[in-house]
């Protein structure tokens, strides 16, 4: 898909300016906010019948999931990590992770379950979505790290079912995301302090 140059150097630009704010917040910060994360979290109601998930291990300075992860295993959910897809590049397989899984650095330096396919998980099949992202704005759009990894993901859901809900610092909402045609927006985006939630457009 052809793209302007300068609008994609706007894009790598933005990215930079909100990863390093986010790298720059204080362990202090971070704890406090992935404690403020679990009570927005637990108020939504999707929670409550869930029985699937997918989320990340936090790298960048993204916000810390690893206490809402304890959570999950506490209430019976199960969670599920992207791992890089060994054959389709710019492709996530979601995989079961819980207290023994045995881990590795993929080649982003971020830890994933060492794959075996008998603990991957469909992704129309995860009741929610939790996705990482570096910047959001007021209408829902999405910009990532750069890899196309989730705009494929969800580009793909053949159902409405997985809700996809992005989570972030309030510290990565910018005014305006220049998006891109195979950008997906994401309905929710929940911070340590707020939900978004995004209407979709109307067509
Ligand atoms: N915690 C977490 N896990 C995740 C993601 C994420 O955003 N956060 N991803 C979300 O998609 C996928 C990984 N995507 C990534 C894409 C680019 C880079 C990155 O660091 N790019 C470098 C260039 C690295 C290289 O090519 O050598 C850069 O932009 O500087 C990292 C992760 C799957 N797992
Ligand atoms: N559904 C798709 N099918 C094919 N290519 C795609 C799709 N979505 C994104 N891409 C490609 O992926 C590349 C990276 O896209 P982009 O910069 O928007 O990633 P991102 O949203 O920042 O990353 P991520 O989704 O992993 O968080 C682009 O070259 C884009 O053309």
């Amino acid at each position: 898909m052809k793209t302007s140059n300068s609008q994609q150097q706007l894009r790598q630009a933005l990215r930079q300016e909100v990863r390093e704010k986010r790298q720059a917040l204080s362990a202090h910060f971070q704890q406090v906010s992935a404690q403020s994360l679990i009570k927005q979290l637990t108020t939504l109601k999707w929670l409550t019948s869930a029985k699937k998930v997918a989320i990340y291990l936090a790298n960048d300075g993204e916000l810390d999931t690893s206490p809402f992860i304890n959570w999950c295993w506490q209430h019976a959910i199960a969670t599920y990590i992207p791992v890089l897809h060994p054959f389709n590049p710019g492709h996530l397989l979601f995989l079961h992770y819980h207290a023994q899984s045995h881990m590795k650095e993929n080649k982003y330096g971020i830890l994933e379950p060492i794959l075996n396919v008998n603990t991957v998980c469909p992704a129309d099949a995860l009741d929610i979505i939790f996705t990482p992202l570096v910047a959001f704005d007021n209408t829902g759009a999405r910009l990532g790290m750069g890899g196309g990894y989730y705009d494929r993901t969800l580009a793909n859901l053949s159902s409405d079912k997985p809700i996809v809900i992005g989570l972030a610092h309030d510290c990565q909402q910018l005014n305006e995301i220049p998006t891109e045609a195979w950008d997906m927006p994401v309905p929710h985006i929940v911070t340590p302090t707020h939900h978004y939630q995004f209407d979709k457009p109307q067509l």
